[in-house]
């Protein structure tokens, strides 16, 4: 039998995995498979949950050739406490790895805790958690008590009533798509004889897995060429059996149904249940057993609910992504102004009072030039308004340019006026720029037959800097700039003009 194959190995991966390639149906990104979906390089978290710790691996009803880790007392404060691993990942809620006789014996942890749960900081070298302090476990995962062996068959119904109301909480409470659906897979995997539990999602069009969250243990070659980094088509394995019917599959012997792929030795039984929302489908849950009569019509129907669960918890994920997004979206409009696209007032607004204490602080300068376009109304009566926005958005375009080249802002400060913030430039350095502006207005020679400054389109520019001190107001170097504004028109148009800060403190 294929999967009894020599060379096996067993790896440590980390469990939130993207396939690459397209992005995820729940606004992820690329997925992973299972273990046992097919195609897939071999991935191992936490072990089984059932082996007793000290007992011959045959008693057990494991492969002979698997050994368990020794058991460790942990004080019973930290256990009653629900500490965990403080990365709540790749330790949280994890029994000590099942290793193949004859391999490198397992590092021991020595602060495993009840049932094999690590809650120390001290964990084994392949262990991928950085050393941390123990913290509590917030998402009450952790659960003092006899485990799923130890129990009657009441004591395992009550069990699994627990674990989903465990997953209802984390599904409507937790924050973060990926660390509700870890959250998950871990309970299952460490509570349950579960050896491998993972949530696969599927791309937009439904075709590849391309996102996966596992907890567990899986022991397998990877499979000769397979592609690592690929996405998985639902035309491989048994998952892809799960997307392609919509129903869920019950492998009561693994060994027999074609489409199994071999994840680990120990795996007897396997459900998978489709993760639909609404009528879409969104991914499988996995769930693998090292019994082969784990999965009762009874745990079918709680995983079944478990699935439903993780389906309401990606729709929320989504839901509350997209508000974020939209918030985001509303946000940045609000800033922006909707002809030019350059900030607006607003935004202008905003910035000064930044600039204004940034400078203040630096005691740097900080400069304005106010740009207003020469006889615009005569340029709207003549070409029209349509022109006039069309001028505007180009005269924006050109400040925007001296902006970023003067590591500065540009907005659009009114009607036809716009302003350019200089931080750190003294007024000589902002007559320069000032100029420059000017200038490259000219040179764009935008069509204005009304103009009584020239036959194209001109700005007048007045210029302010200041040293911000305390006891001033960004408002000084506004009405300077505008000072200097009114002194170029007066002036005949179409230059730039200093207007001074009527201050004690002043640039350049
Ligand atoms: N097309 C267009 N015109 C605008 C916009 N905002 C303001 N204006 C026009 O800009 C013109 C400004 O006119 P004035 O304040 O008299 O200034 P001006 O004609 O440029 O004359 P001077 O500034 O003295 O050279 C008005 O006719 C406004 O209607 C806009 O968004 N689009």
């Amino acid at each position: 039998m294929a999967r009894r194959g020599a060379g096996r190995r067993a790896m440590r991966r980390n469990r939130w995995r993207d396939i690459g390639g397209g992005s995820c149906t729940c606004f992820g990104a690329g997925g992973s498979e299972s273990a046992r979906g097919g195609g897939w390089p071999v991935r191992v978290c936490g072990a089984l949950p059932q082996v007793r710790d000290g007992m011959p691996a045959a008693d057990q009803g494991l492969p002979k050739n698997s050994v368990s880790l020794p058991p460790v007392q942990l004080p019973s404060d930290s256990a009653r406490a629900g500490a965990f691993h403080p990365c709540g990942k790749s330790c949280f809620g994890r029994r000590g790895p099942v290793r193949k006789a004859g391999r490198t014996p397992p590092v021991h942890c020595p602060l495993r805790g009840p049932n094999g749960v690590r809650l120390g900081s001290s964990c084994p070298e392949d262990c991928p958690c950085p050393p941390q302090a123990v913290q509590s476990d917030p998402a009450g995962w952790l659960v003092d008590g006899p485990s799923w062996a130890e129990r009657d068959a009441a004591g395992r119904r009550a069990m699994l009533t627990e674990i989903l109301a465990q997953v209802s909480r984390a599904a409507l409470q937790g924050e973060g798509r990926d660390e509700v659906l870890q959250g998950i897979v871990d309970c299952l995997a460490t509570r349950l004889p579960v050896a491998l539990a993972s949530i696969i999602l599927l791309d937009e069009e439904g075709t590849h897995f391309v996102h996966a969250v596992w907890s567990g243990v899986l022991e397998l070659d990877a499979p000769a060429g397979a592609p690592g980094s690929e996405p998985w088509p639902i035309t491989k394995g048994a998952a892809g059996r799960c997307v392609r019917t919509g129903r869920a599959q019950l492998l009561t012997d693994v060994d027999g149904d074609p489409d199994y792929v071999p994840g680990h030795d120990s795996v007897r039984s396997e459900y998978l249940v489709p993760i639909r929302h609404r009528g879409r489908l969104l991914g499988v849950l996995n769930l693998e057993s090292t019994e082969r009569d784990f999965f009762s019509p009874q745990a079918c129907l709680v995983f079944d609910a478990v699935a439903a669960q993780v389906a309401g918890a990606i729709h929320l994920a989504r839901v509350v992504h997209e508000l974020e997004l939209a918030n985001r979206a509303l946000r940045e409009s609000s800033m922006r102004d909707g002809l030019t696209g350059i900030a607006n007032r607003r935004s202008f607004d905003q910035r000064l009072a930044e600039d204004w204490d940034c400078m203040g602080r630096e005691a740097r300068p900080l400069a304005l030039l106010l740009v207003d376009a020469d006889c615009f109304k005569e340029l709207n009566d003549s070409l029209g308004h349509q022109h006039g926005d069309e001028c505007l958005r180009e005269l924006a375009r050109i400040c925007a340019n001296v902006a970023e080249r003067n590591r500065g802002l540009a907005a659009r400060y009114g009607g036809e006026e716009m302003a350019v913030l200089l931080p750190r430039h003294d007024l000589d350095r902002a007559r320069a720029a000032a100029e420059d502006l000017r200038r490259e207005v000219l040179a764009q020679a935008l069509a204005h037959p009304a103009s009584r400054v020239a036959r194209h389109v001109t700005v007048s520019i007045g210029v302010a800097a200041v040293v911000p001190a305390p006891g001033m107001s960004p408002h000084l170097l506004v009405s300077a700039a505008d000072r200097g504004l009114y002194l170029a028109k007066a002036s005949g148009r179409n230059r730039v003009r200093a207007g001074y800060v009527r201050s004690r403190t002043r640039a350049g």
